[in-house]
């Protein structure tokens, strides 16, 4: 049967868009022939350097499966890493969303590391309050957050379960256009989020994991929707929303030293003004980043985060 069908099965080169990955597997909204269908994809060899987002060559070896050929250039790439490998997260964003909550915490630790890794990779990061319907928690989350804002991260609030349709006024107009990611830890209501942006996520996400076989793991891997905003409107603009699975570590081992003083904003009217040109901004005397520091032009927090991150790139064993 299977070899029957093969047999009839005449290969046929396409192009298409890479709407989810698990392992190195992934499913690609391909045109074929002027028609649009799902395919399962691989890629030749070992190769895994496919990111959702990605737009690729490929070719088909049945009628619903096929073989990447070749990626097309990239406007942007997302990744984060570890002592030991990088991982894609997702390609051709043209801005990230941080999703945070006034419950249940969240750590700095990871905004400050998501609005780096979108800095270094030149995408533009906002953050989502999510849950603003726990007053007792507001005051004290919106200045935590008035950190950001100073630096000029945009702070959107919302309530996806309180207020679903002023969740969805404040953000379409936002994701009109872009292509955004969504990351955020657990428990911050990014599922809700995209639920309301997407009502028909849950039944995408079944039609995927059966198509990759992720098994019951359904969290675990990176997906894209299209979003048809106005679609047939005069302004209709193609856009995109990714959804990447919630994460506990942010690993940016592969940013280099220029590019980690770059990432953190509010150094750049510091550089070049230290004593040494090459200053690390750690411990050198007549450091402009650390005179900062100390009359609190930049917060302690975020030179600390800096600091652990040269740690980290100086770790890279790759
Ligand atoms: N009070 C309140 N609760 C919310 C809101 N949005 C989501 N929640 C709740 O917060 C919990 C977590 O929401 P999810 O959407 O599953 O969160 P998530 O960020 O996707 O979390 P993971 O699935 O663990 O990655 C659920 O119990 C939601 O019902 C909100 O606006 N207000
Ligand atoms: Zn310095």
């Amino acid at each position: 049967m299977v070899n029957h069908a093969r047999q009839e099965h005449k290969d046929q080169a396409g192009s298409g868009l890479v709407i989810a990955a698990h392992g190195r597997h992934y499913l690609v909204q391909a045109k074929i022939d002027g028609q649009s269908l799902k395919l399962q994809c691989v890629t030749r060899g070992k190769k895994s350097d496919v990111a959702v987002g990605d737009r690729v060559q490929l070719k088909t070896t049945s009628p619903n499966q096929g073989v990447i050929e070749a990626i097309d250039e990239r406007n942007s790439l997302l990744y984060r890493s570890d002592q030991y490998k990088s991982k894609l997260l997702a390609a051709n964003v043209t801005q990230l969303f941080i999703v945070v909550a006034t419950e249940p915490g969240f750590a700095d630790d990871l905004i400050s590391r998501a609005l780096v890794a979108a800095e270094a990779a030149g995408v533009k990061a906002h953050i989502v309050l999510n849950k603003t319907d726990i007053v007792e928690a507001l005051e004290k989350t919106r200045q935590r957050l008035q950190m950001y804002a100073n630096l000029g991260y945009p702070v959107h609030e919302v309530s996806a379960r309180a207020f679903p349709e002023e969740t969805c006024a404040t953000l379409w107009p936002l994701l009109k256009g872009q292509s955004t990611i969504l990351i955020g830890q657990s428990g911050m209501g990014k599922s809700s989020i995209i639920n309301l942006i997407v009502p028909d996520a849950d039944i995408a996400v079944r039609e995927i994991s059966a198509a990759l076989d992720t098994g019951k793991h359904t969290t675990t891997f990176t997906r894209l929707y299209e979003l048809d905003a106005d679609a047939g409107t005069p302004d209709a603009q193609p856009a995109s929303i990714i959804d990447s699975p919630g994460f506990q570590e942010f690993g940016l081992y592969q940013l280099s030293e220029g590019m980690l003083e770059r990432a953190f904003v509010e150094f750049t009217p510091y550089l070049g003004k230290c004593k040494f040109y090459n200053c690390h901004h750690l411990i050198e005397p007549s450091c402009a980043v650390l005179e900062a520091v100390k009359d609190n032009k930049i917060a302690s927090m975020r030179h600390q985060l800096y600091v652990q991150l040269l740690h980290e790139s100086s770790q890279k064993l790759y």
